[in-house]
C-alpha cells in the first residue's frame, strides 16, 4: 500500500489527511492505527478522508488513532476545509460537508484564509440521543456519579459525538491519565465518551483539557470545546460566547441564541506532505 497524504493540525490536534478523490482508500480504516502510530507510522491523533458526496460539496470521514470511526471532528473539519480549498478541490470559501453527525458548514475567514469558522449545528442534550443509558429524554446537567469511590458532577452534550464535561477548580490538579480512560468507558456511556475537564477562568474564558475517546489525551478537541461551552452555559458558568483555552491553542466558540447552532472559529495549518508505505 502506498498513500499520498498531507499532515495538518488544528491547535495541535493533528491529522493525516488523505484525498479520497485520488487515492485508493478501500481498506484505510484497518491501517489507521498504524498510520497514527508516533513511532512506527506518520504519527497523528486521527486519519481524515476527503470524499465525494451525493448531497453536499464533500463528505468527511474520521478515524481515531485507535482505528475506531468517529461521527465528527471539530479541529479536523477546519483542516479538511482549508485543505479542500488550498488543494484546488473547490474555489468556494464556504461550503457544505456531509459527516456522520450531519451536515457541517465551514467558512474560510478573510485573514489569509488561515482560520476557519464552522457552523457545528445544534447541540444534542436529550440523554438517550447522546447517548447516556437509562435517562430517556432527560438532560444530564451537573449530575452526580460515583466512579471508583470518587464523586464527579457531569454534564453531557453531543455535538454529533458524545462528550462528558466535568468542571474543576484547578485543572492542573486533575489526573487525566487516571480518570480519562475510566470515564470514557464508564457503564452509562454505551458508545463510550470524550471527557472534558473545564476550569472556568471567567464568564468569557474557559480552560479545557481533554481525554478523547479512541485517541487518549490530545492537545485540543474542537467538538469538545463546543460541548464545554454549551455545558458551561447550561450550568450558568459562562456567556454564550467564550474563548476556549486548550493545551495547543485557543478556539472561539459561540452558541447562537437565535438559531441554536454552535459556531467554532480557529486555525488550521498544513505542516508537511508525504507518502505512507505499508506491506
Ligand atoms: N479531536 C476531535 C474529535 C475526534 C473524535 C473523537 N475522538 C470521538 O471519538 O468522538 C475534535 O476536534 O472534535
Amino acid at each position: 500500500m502506498q498513500l499520498k497524504f498531507s499532515k495538518w493540525h488544528g491547535c495541535g490536534n493533528d491529522f493525516v489527511l488523505v484525498n479520497g478523490f485520488n487515492e485508493n482508500i478501500n481498506d484505510i480504516q484497518e491501517h489507521s492505527a498504524a498510520i497514527c502510530d508516533r513511532h512506527f507510522g506518520v504519527g497523528a491523533d486521527g486519519v481524515i478522508l476527503t470524499l465525494p458526496s451525493k448531497t453536499c460539496d464533500f463528505r468527511m470521514q474520521i478515524f481515531n488513532s485507535d482505528g475506531t470511526e468517529a461521527e465528527m471532528c471539530g479541529n479536523g473539519i477546519r483542516c479538511f476545509a482549508l485543505d479542500a480549498y488550498k488543494s484546488g478541490l473547490t474555489d468556494k470559501l464556504s461550503f457544505t460537508v456531509e459527516t456522520k453527525a450531519g451536515i457541517m458548514r465551514p467558512r474560510l475567514t478573510a485573514d489569509n484564509k488561515a482560520s476557519v469558522c464552522v457552523n457545528m449545528g445544534e447541540p444534542v442534550l436529550a440523554g438517550e440521543q447522546i447517548p447516556v443509558k437509562g435517562c430517556g429524554s432527560e438532560h444530564i446537567i451537573n449530575k452526580q456519579i460515583t466512579v471508583d469511590d470518587n464523586q464527579f458532577y457531569i454534564t453531557c452534550v453531543s455535538m454529533g459525538n458524545p462528550h462528558c464535561v466535568i468542571f474543576v477548580d484547578d485543572i492542573k490538579k486533575i489526573d487525566i491519565n487516571k480518570w480519562g480512560p475510566v470515564l470514557e468507558k464508564y457503564e452509562i456511556f454505551p458508545n463510550k465518551t470524550n471527557v472534558e475537564f473545564v476550569q472556568v477562568i471567567n464568564r468569557t474564558h474557559l480552560r479545557m483539557r481533554v481525554w478523547e475517546r479512541g485517541a487518549a489525551i490530545t492537545l485540543a478537541c474542537g467538538t469538545g470545546a463546543c460541548a464545554s461551552l454549551v455545558a458551561s452555559v447550561l450550568n450558568d458558568l459562562c456567556d454564550r460566547k467564550a474563548r476556549l483555552e486548550l493545551d495547543g491553542g485557543d478556539l472561539a466558540i459561540a452558541w447562537d441564541e437565535t438559531d441554536n447552532n454552535v459556531y467554532m472559529t480557529g486555525p488550521a495549518k498544513k505542516v508537511f506532505e508525504g507518502i505512507y508505505y505499508s506491506e
